[in-house]
């Protein structure tokens, strides 16, 4: 893929959420043009608070600024193998930032969480997603991998994305579209993650990286060449400009990655 990610910088992390929310609701509505719902999928860590901040804010009362709840299908990119109300969980994190936030007359989006009678079975937990992302988006005989109309994530400092880490064998998985870990080397080890042909086959992938902490990762992921094949880079490599990197100054500082200006 020689196309570029699309890299956006604003000054800050509330001009970010702005964007973010942006981009969003243009996700949306293509998705709406191909289907009459809106299929995602999110990562944990602090990506949920963003999208709170996104999505919640008031819109302008116009249809195209609005998300329209009832209609979304919310999966998750990567889980953690604990109970749903564990402080761990990723489902309980956007239950918190986000879910619990949304008012009941704008309507509740239909969301998957893990099946948490399975927990001490890390491959059950993947496989048993497997088959929700199955039921929802036509068995595997019948499509070759989930098409998600927008995959959002987010990026560790070590250049994870959703629970694929550097060097780890998993990124190498072709087959199966939901995998376990069990040696995460970000706390807890055990969990299920969508593989890398998931992530890159979505529609639209977007990352949300905001802080000081971002910006030497950053910089190695865009600018050389053994960032390329850390996960986020592997990403970038894979899904070229479906790819949305957004980003406040804080954690591009020093990166010389051409940034895009309008959405
Ligand atoms: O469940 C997880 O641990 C995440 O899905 C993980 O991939 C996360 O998105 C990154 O570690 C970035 O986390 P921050 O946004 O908190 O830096």
């Amino acid at each position: 893929m020689s196309k570029q990610p699309n890299l956006y910088t604003d000054p800050s992390s509330d001009e970010v959420a702005a964007r973010l929310r942006k981009y969003v609701l243009q996700c949306q509505k293509a998705a709406f043009e191909r289907h009459d719902n809106f299929q995602i999928a999110v990562s944990g860590g602090s990506l949920p608070a963003t999208l709170s901040k996104a999505l919640l804010a008031p819109d302008d009362g116009t249809l195209d600024d609005k998300p329209q709840f009832s209609k979304w299908q919310i999966f998750f990119a990567d889980e953690r193998a604990v109970p749903l109300d564990h402080e761990d969980s990723n489902y309980g994190l956007l239950k918190k930032d986000l879910l619990d936030k949304i008012p009941p007359t704008t309507g509740s989006p239909t969301v998957f969480p893990i099946n948490v009678k399975v927990l001490e079975n890390t491959q059950e937990i993947a496989d048993q997603y497997q088959e929700v992302l199955m039921n929802k988006f036509g068995g595997k005989d019948s499509v070759r991998l989930p098409l998600f109309d927008l995959i959002l994530l987010g990026c560790g400092p070590d250049g994870h994305t959703c629970s694929l880490f550097p060097g780890h064998k998993l990124l190498r998985e072709q087959d199966s579209w939901v995998a376990p870990i069990e040696d995460s080397p970000k706390p807890p080890a055990r969990r299920i993650t969508l593989t890398l042909p998931v992530v890159t086959h979505a529609v639209k992938i977007a990352f949300v990286a905001t802080g000081g902490g971002k910006k030497d990762i950053l910089k190695q992921i865009l600018e050389t060449e053994e960032g390329r094949s850390l996960p986020c880079g592997l990403v970038n490599e894979q899904a070229g400009d479906k790819v949305s990197w957004f980003t406040d100054g804080a954690a591009t500082e020093g990166v010389s990655f051409p940034r895009k200006g309008s959405l």
